[in-house]
Parts: structure tokens; sequence; C-alpha cells
């Protein structure tokens, strides 16, 4: 061994097993990335189309990733591999593909020149096993079919990430669990430095490899851990071997071929190989130190994995698989469920399995026998220390026929060597062809336990009947020196010889593989051994008619005889034992089969289950969605329902307004009528107290009476200039009632519009709100499996709810003050139209001049003035002042706004003789126009239109004071 400069020594004599790391140390990394990889990105997509409804595929990529789809899987895969990923589903997954390489020829694996040999070396004294991420199935595939051939018999054990991560040492001390062997006993071979800390962390001896292709180890690295660059410096002293084994056992090269000699004359060395590949655990030799601390291996799982050459073996979960394909080789498709019955099969499994390999050993020498007990667990060693008993019996047995043999034949003493060696090999030959049996019939690891149960009684049986021939071989020899020729000896003897090789060959094809053609052949050999009993006497009887010597033969066949007889019996027992032991076998693969089914059905359940919990899980991950979802809406309901609220308070806001400046509008026009009404009022009475003579003057018309022309003085036209005014003023304060009333008609629009908004504002709440329930109603529904998600969504929908009553009632309030808003806009208009027709009413209620002359009201009676200049003056006042209308009232003037209701009476009153004064002017005016009924009319045809009527009636009123102002036609005034 040679470690590199400042490295620790390399003390690697205390290691019992070796535990080698892959890439980077065992294989180049180039290896793995150029060819592994590239052949795994190649065939991916191929593979996953091909392959994807199996289930060891379904169940890999689900282990990448959940709910992996074929499109999303081929990519990842592809990408993953590329970037080395140690994914376990990812590298279990390659293990598959790599499979249809290996198997096509397509894949041959690097393994470092040293690695082979090493290997080899290695394994005769210590236990080799592999730990890398690559799946088990990958490490065997690679190990199996490596550039140097199969190198996948000195490895006993494969361990992947299912022990854990590489770079953490709680994996390693599970391996040092695994393996039974203590951590400090196990030597780890590792190109990372990470890996190397994490096993001398759980007690380890790391070793670190420098490899062709590998990064450079950092410097540090050196110091702490011995530095390699190849296997061959790991050298194991010898002289640790057991003593036993030195001994007694014969070497590896030394044992397979006396077997190959013994049963076939000749057999090659290619044969041999084939052999020690196939069944590499009768090989192994066990480190003394292994006596100590019991190492569990699982040999025979390994063995039929590796004959499977694909079939994945080691840990628990593939335990499991092995299982479930023994007893269904048809849905022989693995499960990884860990169940608790699993478990106890794989125990039962377990110990089954081991039991074989102990038992070759056993087989072979009694030394080994004891040595092998002592490592096994209870349940095995009860079964182990019966087959010793039966070996040791067996083995006294022999000696004793061979003693006896001896007695009587003294020329020729049977070779107790040759006879041993006959039946070992015989033994080997028989399991052999009973593992051959095994992997050709695809009969998995419980099978297997049975059936080399019955194996072992199978070989009892033949060496019942290896012993009886021998005896009867021996006998003939004798008998044959005796009587024979020795020409005629060796003719019988090779003639025998190509008989027993033929049935040899027979029974090794037929032997294995059905335990009733066992029986038949342990009865057969009884029937043999009877019908040559009963043969023998006729051997006798001839020999009776010659010499002494014949005699003597005699005797000598009598023994052989007895022994015969002997034998015989034993055989029976041996049958009997067989028998016994099959109707165990078969029991016990019956309760195998059952707790197989058991095993199925619970991994069938535990998959229902996961299947229900993943729904669930998917159904409480929707279901909260929605919650959220729903709550969210029901948030921005509530937000919508805020904005409605504060809209509809604006638009509240905005009627109110408008409702105040209708009434101001209203009022205002109300004023102007009251002022026109004045006015007019005034104007009447001014008119009316004229006398014909006067408003003649006024009119400046000159009238002889009684010879006396009269000519209108200054004064008469001054008031008729003043009426002019009046007339202008009223015309003006007309204009300004139209204008407020056209203020008054764009309020009602806006109010309309502000109306139609606030409508508006408090039908969105009530969408709002019809959103919120049915989103409530919705959450209600989907919260129900999450009830705590629930809580907080009711909440808000009841709140939301109670926001939404609170909208909606402020909506109808604000509706029916919008409604209440409305109505006097509304009546502003027709109050207006009101007192105008209640005006025109009264127009029309033609009353005769002198009727209206004669009924002085008596608030004009208070006003009215003592004389008719007084009265003139009164209205040029008002006409000239183009203020307020005024009231004079007790000679003090009074604001028309300052009017008190008593002063209103004043004013209907006034208006009333406004009104008869027109009417009478009117009618007494022969020319002038219906204008009553022509507003009437006008009132008709528009069909009430208020706008139209109202300025019409205004317009009336207004032409008629005018006339009446105006007019100095003698005729308005006869009337
Ligand atoms: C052992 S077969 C495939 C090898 C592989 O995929 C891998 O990643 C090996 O890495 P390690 O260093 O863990 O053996």
């Amino acid at each position: 061994m040679s470690a590199e400069n400042s490295s620790p020594a390399l003390n690697v004599e205390k290691s019992i097993v070796i535990l080698l790391d892959v890439a980077g140390t065992t294989t180049s990394n180039t290896f793995l990335k150029d060819t592994l990889y590239s052949y795994v990105t190649k065939q991916a997509e191929t593979f996953l189309k091909e392959s994807w409804e199996e289930q060891e595929v379904k169940d890999a990529v689900k282990l990448i990733k959940d709910d992996l789809d074929q499109e999303a899987a081929i990519p990842l895969i592809k990408e993953l591999t590329e970037k080395n990923s140690d994914n376990e589903g990812l590298k279990k997954v390659q293990g598959l593909i790599y499979k249809k390489g290996y198997k096509s020829g397509e894949l041959k694996a690097h393994v470092f020149p040293d690695v082979a040999p090493a290997l080899e070396s290695w394994a005769k004294s210590r236990k080799i096993a592999i730990y890398s991420t690559g799946s088990l199935e990958s490490q065997q595939l690679l190990f199996t079919h490596t550039t140097e051939g199969d190198v996948s018999a000195h490895i006993s054990k494969y361990f992947d990430q299912s022990s854990g991560s590489k770079t953490e040492s709680a994996s390693y001390e599970t391996i040092s669990k695994e393996l039974e062997v203590k951590p400090e006993e196990i030597l780890f071979i590792t190109d990372s430095v990470d890996e190397a800390k994490a096993a001398k962390t759980a007690g380890f001896t790391s070793v670190l490899i420098t490899r062709d292709g590998n990064d450079a180890l950092p410097e540090e690295a050196s110091k702490n851990f011995p530095v390699i660059s190849s296997f061959q410096d790991v050298v194991f002293d010898k002289s640790v071997k057991r003593k036993n084994e030195e001994e007694s056992a014969p070497t590896e090269e030394e044992r397979p071929s006396k077997i190959a000699k013994t049963e076939n004359g000749v057999e090659d060395e290619k044969d041999k190989e084939e052999k020690k590949q196939e069944s590499p655990v009768k090989e192994s030799s066990v480190d003394a130190k292994v006596e100590d601390e019991p190492m569990e291996v699982d040999d025979v799982a390994e063995k039929e994995g590796i004959a499977d050459k694909g079939d994945v073996v080691s840990e628990p979960s593939a335990k499991t698989e092995e299982i479930t394909k023994t007893e269904d080789t048809a849905t022989n498709k693995a499960t990884e469920e860990k169940s608790d019955s699993s478990q106890k099969l794989i125990t039962e499994t377990k110990t089954e399995d081991e039991k074989p390999m102990e038992t070759d050993n056993n087989s072979v020498e009694t030394t080994t026998v004891e040595t092998i007990v002592t490592e096994l667990p209870k349940e095995i060693k009860v079964t182990e220390v019966t087959t010793k008993d039966t070996e040791e019996k067996k083995e006294v047995k022999n000696n004793e026929e061979i003693k006896k043999i001896e007695a009587a034949v003294d020329e020729k003493p049977c070779d107790k060597e040759e006879l041993k060696e006959a039946t070992k090999s015989e033994m080997n030959k028989t399991e052999i062809a009973v593992t051959e049996a095994i992997e050709s019939d695809k009969t998995e690891n419980s099978v297997a336990s049975t059936t080399l149960e019955i194996k072992e009684t199978t070989v009892e049986a033949e060496v019942s009947k290896k012993e009886t021939e021998e005896l009867k071989k021996q006998a003939e020899i004798k008998e044959s020196k005796l009587e024979e020729p020795t020409e005629t000896k060796v003719e019988k003897e090779e003639s025998k010889k190509v008989d027993e090789e033929e049935i040899k060959s027979t029974e090794n094809e037929n032997l294995p593989t059905k335990v009733e053609e066992t029986k038949t052949e342990a009865s057969k050999v009884v029937d043999d051994t009877k019908k040559e009993d009963q043969d023998e006497p006729k051997i006798i009887s001839t020999a009776d008619t010659k010499t002494a010597d014949t005699e003597k033969k005699v005797e000598v066949e009598v023994i052989n005889k007895e022994e015969l007889q002997k034998t015989d019996e034993e055989t029976k027992a041996a049958t009997e034992d067989t028998k016994m032991v099959t109707e165990e076998s078969k029991m016990v693969t019956e309760e195998t089969k059952m707790a197989t089914e058991e095993s199925k059905m619970i991994t069938e359940e535990t998959k229902m289950i996961t299947e229900e919990t993943k729904i669930a899980t998917e159904e409480t991950k929707m279901a909260t969605e929605e919650t959220k979802m729903a709550t969210e809406e029901t948030k921005m309901a509530t937000e919508e329902t805020k904005m409605a609220t504060e809209e509809t308070k604006v638009a509240t806001e905005e009627t109110k307004m408008a409702t105040e400046e209708t009434k101001m509008a209203t009022e205002e026009t109300k004023m102007t009528t009251e002022e026109t009404q004045m006015v007019t009022e005034e104007i009447k009475m001014a008119t009316e107290e004229t006398k014909t003579e006067d408003i003649k003057m006024v009119t400046g018309e000159t009238e002889t009476v009684s010879g006396e022309t009269k000519v209108p003085t200054e004064e008469t036209k001054k008031v008729a200039e003043d009426t002019k005014l009046a007339k202008e003023k009223t015309n003006v304060a007309i204009k300004e009632t139209n204008v407020a009333t056209e203020e008054s008609k764009a309020v009602i629009e806006e109010t309309k519009v502000a109306t139609e908004k606030s409508n508006i504002a408090t039908e969105k709440p009530k969408v709002v709100t019809e959103e919120s329930k049915v989103a409530a109603v919705e959450t209600k529904v989907v919260t129900e499996e999450p009830k705590v998600a629930t809580e907080e969504p009711k909440v808000a929908t009841e709140e939301t709810e109670v926001i939404t009553e609170a909208t909606k009632e402020g909506s109808e309030e604000t509706k029916v003050a919008t409604e209440e808003k409305k109505s006097p806009t509304d009546e502003s208009k027709p109050e207006t139209v009101e007192s105008l027709k209640m005006e025109t009413e009264e127009q029309q209620k033609v009353k005769p001049v002198e009727e209206s002359m004669d009924a002085e009201p008596s608030s004009v009676t208070d006003t009215k003035p003592e004389s008719a200049d007084e009265q003139k003056e009164t209205v040029v006042d008002i006409v000239d002042k183009k203020e307020e209308p005024k009231v004079v009232e007790n000679g003090e003037e009074i604001k028309a706004t300052e009017k008190k209701p008593e002063e209103k009476d004043s004013t209907v009153v006034e208006k009333e003789n406004k009104s008869d004064l027109a009417n009478g002017i009117e009618k007494s005016n022969g020319v002038g126009k219906e204008v009553t009924n022509g507003n009437s009319k006008d009132e008709k045809q528009n069909g009430g239109a208020t706008e139209s009527t109202d300025s019409n009636v205004e317009d009336i009123k207004v032409k008629k004071i005018e006339e009446a102002a105006t007019d100095t036609t003698p005729v308005s005034v006869q009337v």
C-alpha cells in the first residue's frame, strides 16, 4: 500500500467490509457523463413512451416529482441527467433505462483496470459492498456488465440513497447497522472528500482515491485522509484469515476444480468461472472477525438478483418487491410500500434466504457449520443445528459403512476421502441444479427458501442413494474381483458409470423443479436398492456352486445385505423425513402465499389510502383556493359596496343641492310673479282711477267737450311715459321669470340626472349585494371542508350582508329622499303654472267693469290714494324707481319680499281687481281679441304644456297691461 505524502497511514487490517463508491472510484466520471448519461438523454423519450404504463416506471417518475405527466417527464429527466442530479427518482429511471442498454449490449460499464483484480482478491477475506447514488439496479447492472467482465460475484451488498445521503454520517451508521458490522471495521473508499468526512464521522475508516479524470483533491484532504491512486494500494495481510478456513476449507481456486473433477471428469475453467459467478456466495470466505461481529448479508437474495441481472435486491423496499414477485409472477411488479406485514415478511424471507448459503457451507464441512451457526439468528440456528446433526449423522454413518465395507473387502478398502468427495460433489451438483431450476423458473426468495429446505432433504436422500450405490459398487467390485476377469470388471464399471451419469443428469434436470419428483426419486432409490437386494441372493446362489472362496463371498454378501437393509431403512426414514419436510414446505409456501396476499392487499389499501389522501389534499387545496377567491370576491364586493355607498351619498348631496336650487328658483319665480302681479295691479288701479278725461289727456287726445277743447297736460304725458316704463319693467320681470323658469327647468334636468345617478348608485350596491350573496353561498359550500378557513369568509360574508343591507336601506332612503326632493322641484313649475292658471281662471271670470269698479276691496281701500293725483303719484313712484315692487300701505313703502301674509291677501284682492280690470278692458274693447278664450284654447292646444302656457299667460297679461297703459283709444274707455 502506498499512501501519498503526508497522508495519514492506512491501516486496513481491522476492516472486514470494504465499502466502495462508484463514480470516480471504481468507474470513471467520463464514462458516466459521456456514456451512461448520454444514453439516458437519448433513450429517455422512447423509453418513457414505451414503458409509461409500467408500475416501476410510474413509481420512479413519481419519485422525481409528483403528478408528472409524460410530456413533462421527458424533458425533465433529460435536464436533470445533464445536470448530474442525484434525485432518487431520476436515478431509478436511469437504472431502468440502463437495463435496456446493458441487456442489448449497447452499454458496457467502465471499471478502472485495478478494480476487478482487487475485488477478486479482497473478496477472499473480506466482504465488499457498494454505496452509490445510482439506484441498486444501476449498480448491479454496472458491475455485472463491465469491460472486465462480470465482477458482481465479489460484491455482497449494494446501498443506494434509500440508506440516506452519501454526505451525511447517519447514512453510514445505517449501513453499518445493516451490515451488522462495527463502523470501525468498515473501510470506505471514495473520491469525494465530503463522503469521506461523513463516513469518518460515523466511525468508518475513510480512504480517498485519486483517479484519472477526477478533480484534484483539495490540499488539506490528504492531511486528513489516507490517499490512494489504485485499489492495489489496499492489501490485506492473509494471516488475519480464519484458522478453520486455512486448515480445512479448500481455497477459492481449489474447491470448484475439485467439484468439477468429481462431477464431470473434465470441466474447463470457463464453466468453473461461470459457476463462481452464479453462486458467489458459496465461494466467499468469512473472516474470523465476522464470527465475533455477525454480518448479515443478503447473499441468496443477491444471488437471485444477480441471476436475474436486473432485479433490485437488498434494501427493505426492494425485498418487499422480491417477495411480491415470488408469489405472483403474473403480477410480479413490486411494491415499495413498507407495511408492517411486509416488514414481517421481509424478516421471514430474509431468514429463509440466509439459510441456504450457510447450509451450503455446512455441507462442505462441519467446522464451518459451527462457525456459521453462531452468526445466525436464533430461528435459523434451530434449522442449522438440525442440519448439522443430520450432517454429522451422515458423516458417522458414512464412516461406519466405509469401515464395514473395508473390513469385509480387505482387498480393496473403500476410499473414505473419495466417498466424501463424491457425496460433496453430489450435493453441490444437486444444489447447482436446484439453483438453476429456481432461476429458470424465476422463483424468488421465499420459494427459494422452501425449495432449499426440500433441497436439504433431497440431498439427504441423494446421500443415502449415493451410499447405497457406493455400497453396491463396493460389493460389485469385490464380487467381480472374486469372480470376473479384470477386463469384464472394467467393462462393467464403465457401463455402470455411464448409466449412473445418465441417471444423474436426468435427475439433475428433474430434481430441483418438483418436490414430488424428489420424493419419487428417493422412493426409486429405495426400490432400486430393494430390487438389487432381491437380486443379490441369486449371485450368492451361483456362488454356492463354486469354491470355498465363494463361501467367503457369500458371507460378505450377507453382511452387505444386512448393511444394505440398514441403509434401506435409513433411506426409508429419510424419505419419510422428505415427505414431512415437503408437507411443511407446502404449508410454509401456503403461509407465504397468504402472507404475500395480505401484503398485497395491505399494499393495495396503502395505495388507495395514499390516493385518497392525495385527492383529499387536492380537494383541501382547491377548497382553500376557492375560499381565498371567495374571500377576495367578498372583499371586492365590500369595496364596491363602500364605493356605491359613497356614490349614493354624493348623489344624495347633489340631489339636495339641486332641490335647494329648485326651491330657490321657485321662490324667485314666485317673487317675480308676485312683483309682476303687483305692478299690474298698480297699473290697473292707476288706470281705473284715471278719469276718462285723464285718459284722453294721457293719450294726448284733444277733445272738445261742450265747446271746450281739452289738451292733455304735461303731467298726463308723463304718466303715459311712466306707464310705458312700467310696461318695460314688467317685460323685464316677465323675462326674468322666463329665465327663472329656464333655470328651474335646468335644475329639474339636473335633479333628474342626479336621480338617475342615485338610482344607478342604488342599483350598483344591489348587484354587488347579489354577487356578494352568491360569493357567500359559494364560500359556504366550498368552505365546508376546511372549517377553520370557513369562519373568516362567513364572518366576512355576514359583514358584507350587514353592509349590503345597510347600503340597501341607505339606498332606499336615498331614493325616498330623492323622490321627496323631486316632488317640490316638480311642483315648483306647476305651482307657477297653477298660480298662473288661477290667474287665468280669474281672468276668465269676466266681471262687469262696473261691478269691479263698485267693489272696492278693503286693502285697496286702505291703500287707495285720496285723490287721483295721489294715485298717479303712486304708480309713477313705482315705475320711476325701477326697484323692487313696493306696496304702499298707509303711506309707507314695504318691499314686496318683506310682505306679511296678510299683505298677500290684499295682493290677491288686487290681483282680482287687476283681472277684472283687464277683462273689463278687453270686454269693453269691441275689437279686442278673445284673450280669455284664446288663452284657454292655447292651453288645450299645448296639451297643458306648462311652460308655453305660462309664457303665453304672461305675454297675454303683459299685452293686456300694455294695451291698458298705452291704448288711448276711446273705445276702450267707453266700455
Ligand atoms: C452506479 S450506476 C450509475 C452511477 C450513477 O448514476 C452515479 O451517480 C454514481 O455516483 P456515485 O459517486 O454516488 O457512485
